[in-house]
């Protein structure tokens, strides 16, 4: 099998990677095609993947098709492709925000194709992808959806109606997690520990805060008291990041997504 990659840039080069590096496909056959050819070629020559000269002729030489241009690109990026992928058994799965089934049908009629959000995280196998419930995939197709990417990701089906909340939790929310292992880096180096070390510490933390949530599923209340012993350390500093309305910020931060124009 082949997959083409549409749009090498931060997600097409992410999925790739996590691919590559779980043995799900060999590095060539992932065929790329992006917008700058030199770009491409770079990238590609890192990644040992095969660079396409046009979107065309990587649909053309592809079973499955990830769509990772912006999502205003998708019109341009696929016209040449569209009566190709009517016609034939070759699936589309868009990582683009915002494209959901109903809008991909609008500008790829009669494809097979599933609309998905992916995180960064997804490079190091470790990824989410939020996908809608509602395809036009086969059911063999979206079996063979499932074996590609559950090496790489959790995958959660969520309806229609949910996908940009949950693509705003699963896709948007690694930048402010990322944010915060920033700030304990740097809090970390102004109190003497190198930068390095600052950061290691701090992102194995965050990753068994996430693995010890989903192994036992207690609520993160719950969680946080048991870090913060009685008269201890810990709960002056739950009280400062209170007072500066920490928890306050992180939820207006998702509602800036959700709710651009409030
Ligand atoms: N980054 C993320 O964390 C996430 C991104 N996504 C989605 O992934 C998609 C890509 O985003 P991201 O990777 O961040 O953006 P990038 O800008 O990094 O990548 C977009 C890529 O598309 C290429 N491109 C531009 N025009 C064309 C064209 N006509 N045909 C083929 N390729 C073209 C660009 O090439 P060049 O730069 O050479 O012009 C670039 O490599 C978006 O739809 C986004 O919504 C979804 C979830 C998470
Ligand atoms: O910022 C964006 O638009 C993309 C989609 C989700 C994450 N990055």
């Amino acid at each position: 099998m082949k997959a083409a990659i549409i749009g090498f840039g931060k997600m097409g080069q992410a999925i790739a990677k996590g691919w590559i590096d779980k043995k799900v496909f060999n590095p060539e056959d992932i065929l790329a095609s992006s917008g700058s050819y030199d770009r491409l070629m770079d990238a590609c020559e890192k990644l040992n993947t095969t660079p396409m000269p046009s979107n065309a002729e990587a649909i053309a030489n592809a079973d499955v098709v990830i769509l990772a241009v912006k999502p205003k690109m998708i019109a341009d990026a696929m016209q040449e492709c569209r009566d190709l992928l009517a016609a034939s058994d070759k699936w589309i799965v868009s990582v683009a925000w915002g494209i959901d089934c109903e809008e991909l049908e609008k500008l790829l009629p009669g494809s097979h194709h599933i609309s998905t959000i992916p995180n960064t995280a997804i490079e190091a196998g470790c990824g989410i992808m939020i996908y809608e419930n509602q395809s036009t995939l086969t059911q063999d197709q979206k079996a063979l959806f499932v074996e590609l990417f559950e090496p790489v990701s959790m995958l959660v089906e969520i309806p229609k109606a949910q996908m940009n909340i949950a693509g705003i939790l699963g896709g948007c929310a690694p930048a402010f997690t990322e944010m915060y292992l920033e700030a304990l880096g740097d809090a970390g180096v102004a109190y003497g520990l190198k930068r390095e070390q600052a950061y290691e510490i701090a992102a194995k933390m965050i990753e068994g805060v996430g693995v010890l949530y989903l192994n036992q599923k207690n609520h993160p209340g719950m969680m946080k008291d048991d870090v913060c012993s009685p008269g201890g350390s810990t709960i002056r500093g739950v009280m400062q990041l209170e007072k500066e309305g920490f928890r306050s910020a992180v939820i207006s931060a998702v509602q800036a997504i959700a709710d651009p124009k409030k």
